[in-house]
């Protein structure tokens, strides 16, 4: 795991490099300093040798500026290593889950997914600089102490063969315990970020319905349900202190305790014992910052988990090898079709087998959950099958290169959305290399040129983030348009033109029969209006074609068409009065 995030440091790795490198040498010169001092004042200040405490005094100040500057240095080195490894980790990820299917976003949720790229980003990111600064100061100044110590006297020095290890087995549980605890606190974070995605995204029918003080509990519970995990981890993590004080305060003691006598017995010198005192709290300061290293690890390696899971997560939509890049025709094809949804274990759609040739306009009609969107959602592989197969172009859909089989499908989604930015720049999401004149022409067949003219702004207006500002029916117009400018050979509009007026309806149908004939055109609707006049209707029925045929056939033939086909007319509802 490790290594696979370390691949994100990639240009940063100098700057990673060279931070543990100017630290070793701060760290080297800081150690050096307590030895210096002993000298001093066994050799300077007790013998009263004024010129040898000026000549060290002077060494002294060079190498403690030499000390800061690498400091400094390494401080700069490391915080830009670990911005630039963050930025990088953020944009592998970002790319990683571009590839996911409908199913593995499912899997993961959104929510959790955003989670990841924001703040355990941010926490790996601290650690990382920890590691390339603090972490590389922390054992280098641990071993060049303990070195020194034992230079200066060996058999006071054996008090850290205790001490050490004393400490480094309390942090050891300490974090053994902690990580779980950290795990399940971004993971209740996942679910304080649905809630306010939610709310945010849903705020006019939180108003209108007055959910607002529903809404707050929600947020309430979700943000006590942090805490509670939060402070219990916390609490765990705080327990380093009094452990590592009372370590540092036992190990002063006895270095203060048994020096004293020693030196009164005349066997050590007092600057002997003022160094050891300073290495001392060196070792134990070391330790200290390696606790705090290890707190700040034990926080990130959950986040780490987090982010690899993601990354080493294989998308369930695989690509062959030698991917078919070119669609022949809009010719589709489904052959025996079984699907049911991941984690979903009713099966959706049940043997579907219907043939529709290249330019064939099809409408695609049914009860509300009959399956008419996911019967569709097969052609552009938003979903795979479970049994059978779909092919588009005779070949079937799996063979295709994702990129090449999208292309040439172009889908309008129930629930479409656009996006920040003029209707010109949405509107060539379809084809950003589109001519003002094919943006027209795509935006007129949609029949969404007027009231695009008519707005202030014309083709620049700005679209707010979603499309709030444009109305229902106009947005459905705009993304048509905006699958239209895909020339695709294949348009699949699911329940689009819902919430456009029926003249304007027929006037878009009336403009793909004259304009697009050669395009496959799929039309799910709920009015029957929408697909009267396509080649063939489809029936669907709990997941089961059942029946194809033109608007006359069914009238004579089906009965849930004619009760659809009744209920729209008469304005009755024949469901109610059988
Ligand atoms: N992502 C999903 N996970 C699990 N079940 C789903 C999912 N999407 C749809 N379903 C279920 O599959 C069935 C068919 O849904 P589908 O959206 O295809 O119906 P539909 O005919 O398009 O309905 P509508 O006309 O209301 O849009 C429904 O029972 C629905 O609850």
């Amino acid at each position: 795991m490790i290594k696979r995030l370390g691949h994100s440091v990639r240009e940063f790795k100098k700057y990673a490099l060279i931070s543990p490198v100017l630290v070793a040498i701060e760290t080297f010169i800081e150690t050096f300093i307590p030895y210096l001092m002993a000298n001093m004042i066994d050799k300077g200040i007790i013998p009263g040798n004024l010129g040898y405490i000026e000549k060290l005094g002077a060494f002294m100040l060079v190498g403690t500026f030499i000390s800061l500057a690498g400091g400094a240095g390494a401080s700069w080195y490391s915080s830009k290593a670990s911005a630039g490894f963050a930025k990088n980790l953020r944009h592998d990820l970002y790319y990683h889950i571009q590839d996911f299917s409908f199913e593995d976003y499912e899997h993961f949720s959104t929510s959790s997914i955003v989670v990841r790229l924001t703040t355990d980003i941010m926490n790996i990111q601290q650690a990382f600089q920890m590691l390339i600064r603090a972490a590389a100061r922390a054992p280098l100044m641990l071993i060049f102490s303990i070195t020194m110590a034992f230079t200066v006297d060996a058999q006071m020095a054996m008090v850290f063969v205790v001490s050490v290890p004393a400490m480094a087995i309390g942090l050891t549980i300490i974090i053994a315990i902690g990580r779980p605890l950290f795990k399940k606190v971004y993971q209740r974070y996942d679910g304080l970020n649905r809630v306010v995605r939610e709310n945010l995204r849903g705020i006019r029918v939180v108003k209108t319905y007055n959910r607002a003080e529903t809404e707050n509990q929600k947020e309430a519970q979700a943000s006590s349900r942090i805490y509670e995990v939060f402070s219990k981890a916390e609490r765990i993590l705080q327990l380093n202190s009094p452990i590592m004080q009372f370590v540092m305060y036992g190990t002063l003691l006895f270095l203060a305790w048994f020096g004293s006598k020693r030196i009164v017995a005349g066997t050590m010198q007092p600057g002997q014992l003022v160094s050891l005192l300073a290495y001392a709290m060196s070792v134990l300061m070391s330790l200290n910052i390696l606790s705090n290293v290890f707190n700040q690890m034990t926080i990130s390696l959950a986040s780490a988990q987090r982010i690899d899971e993601v990354l080493t997560y294989n998308s369930t939509l695989t690509t062959p090898k030698d991917a078919l890049t070119n669609v022949a025709n809009g010719d589709i094809e489904f052959k025996h079709v079984d699907f049911n949804y991941a984690d979903d274990h009713v099966t959706r759609l049940h043997d579907i087998n219907l043939h529709i040739k290249s330019g064939e306009t099809i409408g695609i009609i049914g009860e509300t959950g009959s399956g008419k969107s996911t019967l569709v959602q097969l052609i552009p592989r938003l979903y795979d099958v479970n049994k059978g197969k779909v092919d588009v172009g005779g070949q079937n859909v799996c063979y295709y290169d994702i990129r090449t089989l999208r292309d040439n499908v172009s889908m309008v989604l129930q629930q479409n959305v656009l996006f920040s930015g003029t209707i010109a720049e949405n509107l060539r999401w379809g084809d950003e290399h589109a001519t003002d004149e094919q943006l027209v022409h795509a935006a007129k067949l949609a029949q969404a040129d007027d009231f695009i003219r008519s707005l202030p702004d014309g083709y620049d207006t700005y679209i707010e983030q979603g499309g709030s500002n444009v109305s229902g029916g106009q947005k459905q117009r705009l993304t048509i348009a905006r699958a239209l400018l895909k020339r695709p050979k294949i348009l699949i509009l699911d329940d689009s033109t819902s919430a456009v007026d029926t003249h304007t309806d027929s006037l878009i149908q009336k403009a793909f029969r004259d304009e697009l004939p050669h395009m496959t055109k799929l039309i799910i609707a709920q009015r029957i209006s929408s697909v009267q006049s396509a080649d063939r209707i489809v029936v669907l029925n709990d997941g089961k074609i059942e029946a194809v045929g033109t608007h006359n056939e069914l009238l004579k033939s089906d009965s849930l068409y004619q009760d659809i086909y009744n209920s729209q007319i008469k304005g009755g509802d024949s469901h109610a009065k059988n």
